[in-house]
């Protein structure tokens, strides 16, 4: 059920299941079916205006005003161009509807509720004219509005409007999410989101292929690590996190102390002389190494029971500091790298790319959109944030966390995952460094690395839920801790 599908491949499963036998006008019955159902939720009494527009999208609306009507419900429905314009399913659905077609305008009637089945994934322009007025008279107007499949304007591949577009408190898509359902603004738009199955196999999935998952547990949990009995701090990884200068050393302590929380064994701050003293009186079980240069560095990490390193939260830039990213990057220890240690190879991001290919142990790049610009600067201008998240692993080789409100985590074999669960409260200073200790943490637990990432980048939202409104990021490990219970047993077992 977490596979995502773009809407050329939602197109596909329609049509395959069609040709296998199932008429189209079922599925769009039992897609309609649905669209009443949430609407009776929505609003149990008063007038449920139904708003169609021009393709099988207004079909599914027809289905809705249908079945409510038949339920005792007042209903009304309006339709953006001519009746007779009406084709295959959409124009079957309109012929069972009996009741008055209005034409569609901006002026709405007082309703409990407004159904917006004006255009689903087949828009493919901007709305425009009449029906960007209706658009805009949906919005001003005081009902609630449920969505058929997308909310109308929406780009179902993309999470971008395309113009004018519908905010919906609520959308029924069908068979499967599409990506605009979790990119943002998308996310934000199409409200609450129900999944409802119309009769579409799940076997068509094999034929159409899938854009990726939603990130949920289901995807990573059977590779988080099993703890047993046997445990000892060793077997859970020992994770080194490189400290900034003395001035700033606050985001190193934030990524070492969320590795921790995610379960290392230990943890290793190495920390340049002159801010030995800060970190020193910071920290309490995340341990402390002096580590004077990249000679230092490469010295720690040769003991192999370093598993992860963690670079780039407050490292600086500079030839000092990126000559400490490539001795990390000839280490055998898996790897996260982070903000600095990405803006440091913004001049020859090839070096960093021919390096990661060059190591046995993988490497987690975790860029915010800047920093993804500096090193993928042509992919940044792609226009999906999917596509611009794999082909980034695919050029690096590594496991790519595009961050945002929508985190994108890709791997370079083209698996891909969306994020939904980050509250915005996660947009605060410092919660990416907690990010990239929680995936060095995971890491160094032998966690393999897409499992790994998208596995962070979940129990960080989760954590941000946890904390609630408010949250400064020195709040996000201690709150993996119930996260973690949610999918770890008291006996070390994944739930
Ligand atoms: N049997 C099935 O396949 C099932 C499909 N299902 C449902 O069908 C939906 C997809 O239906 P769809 O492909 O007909 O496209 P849809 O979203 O209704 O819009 C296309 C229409 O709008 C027009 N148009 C486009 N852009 C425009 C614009 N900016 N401004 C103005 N007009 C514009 C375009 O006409 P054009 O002018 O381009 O000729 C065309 O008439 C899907 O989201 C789901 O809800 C479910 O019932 C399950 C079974
Ligand atoms: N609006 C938002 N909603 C949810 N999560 C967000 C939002 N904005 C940022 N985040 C998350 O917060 C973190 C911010 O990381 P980053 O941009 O590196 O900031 P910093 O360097 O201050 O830690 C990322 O994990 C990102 O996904
Ligand atoms: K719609």
């Amino acid at each position: 059920m977490h596979e995502i599908l773009s809407a050329a491949r939602m197109r596909a499963a329609d049509q395959a299941t069609i040709a296998g036998g199932i008429p189209g006008i079922e599925l769009m019955e039992a897609a309609g079916r649905a669209v009443a159902e949430a609407a009776k939720a929505m609003a149990p009494d008063g007038l449920v205006h139904v708003l169609c527009g021009p393709g099988n999208n207004g079909g599914d609306g027809f289905v809705a005003a249908r079945l409510l009507a038949e339920a005792g419900r007042p209903v009304s429905l309006s339709l953006l161009g001519a009746r007779d314009r009406l084709r295959g399913d959409a124009a079957l659905a309109a012929a069972r509807w009996t009741g008055p077609v209005h034409p569609a305008g901006p002026d709405l009637p007082a309703a409990a509720l407004l159904i917006d089945a004006l255009f689903g994934v087949g828009l493919d322009r901007p709305i425009e004219g009449l029906a960007a007025e209706i658009v805009a008279a949906v919005n001003a107007a005081p009902a609630p509005v449920l969505a058929v499949d997308v909310p109308s304007g929406l780009d179902a591949d993309s999470g971008q409007p395309t113009g004018p577009v519908i905010e919906a408190e609520a959308t029924v898509t069908f068979f499967r999410k599409k990506p605009g359902h979790l990119l943002e603004p998308g996310r934000s738009l199409r409200g609450t989101l129900e999944l409802a199955q119309i009769g579409i196999a799940d076997a068509v999935l094999a034929e159409t292929g899938i854009d990726g998952h939603e990130n949920v547990p289901a995807l990573w949990a059977r590779a988080l690590p099993r703890l047993t009995g046997a445990a000892h701090k060793y077997t859970r990884g020992h994770v080194a996190v490189v400290s900034g200068p003395a001035t700033r050393t606050g985001a190193a302590r934030l990524a070492a102390g969320a590795a921790l929380r995610a379960g290392a064994g230990l943890v290793t701050l190495a920390s340049p002389g002159s801010a030995l003293l800060v970190n020193a009186a910071h920290l309490t079980a995340v341990m402390l190494a002096r580590m004077d240069g990249p000679g230092d560095l490469s010295a720690l990490l040769a003991d192999p029971r370093y598993t992860a390193a963690v670079l780039g939260p407050g490292m600086g830039l500079g030839p000092e500091a990126r000559a400490l990213t490539e001795a990390a990057l000839a280490a055998p220890a898996a790897l996260v790298l982070d903000a600095d240690a990405l803006t440091q190879f913004a001049d020859d991001p090839d070096r960093l790319f021919s390096a990661i290919a060059a190591r046995p142990a993988p490497v987690a790049l975790t860029p915010h959109a800047g920093e993804f610009a500096r090193l993928f600067p042509d992919l940044a201008k792609l226009p999906l944030k999917t596509g611009r998240a794999r082909a980034a692993a695919e050029r690096s080789g590594a496991v790519l966390v595009l961050k945002g409100a929508d985190t994108v985590i890709a791997a370079p074999d083209g698996r891909l995952a969306i994020n939904a669960n980050a509250p915005p409260w996660l947009a605060t200073a410092g919660s990416g460094d907690v990010l990239a200790g929680i995936a060095g943490g995971l890491l160094g637990q032998g966690m393999p690395a897409l499992e790994a990432a998208a596995a962070a980048v979940w129990m960080h939202g989760a954590a941000a839920n946890e904390v609630g409104p408010g949250l400064i990021a020195e709040d996000l490990a201690p709150a993996l801790r119930p996260v973690l219970a949610t999918l770890i047993d008291r006996n070390g077992r994944r739930t």
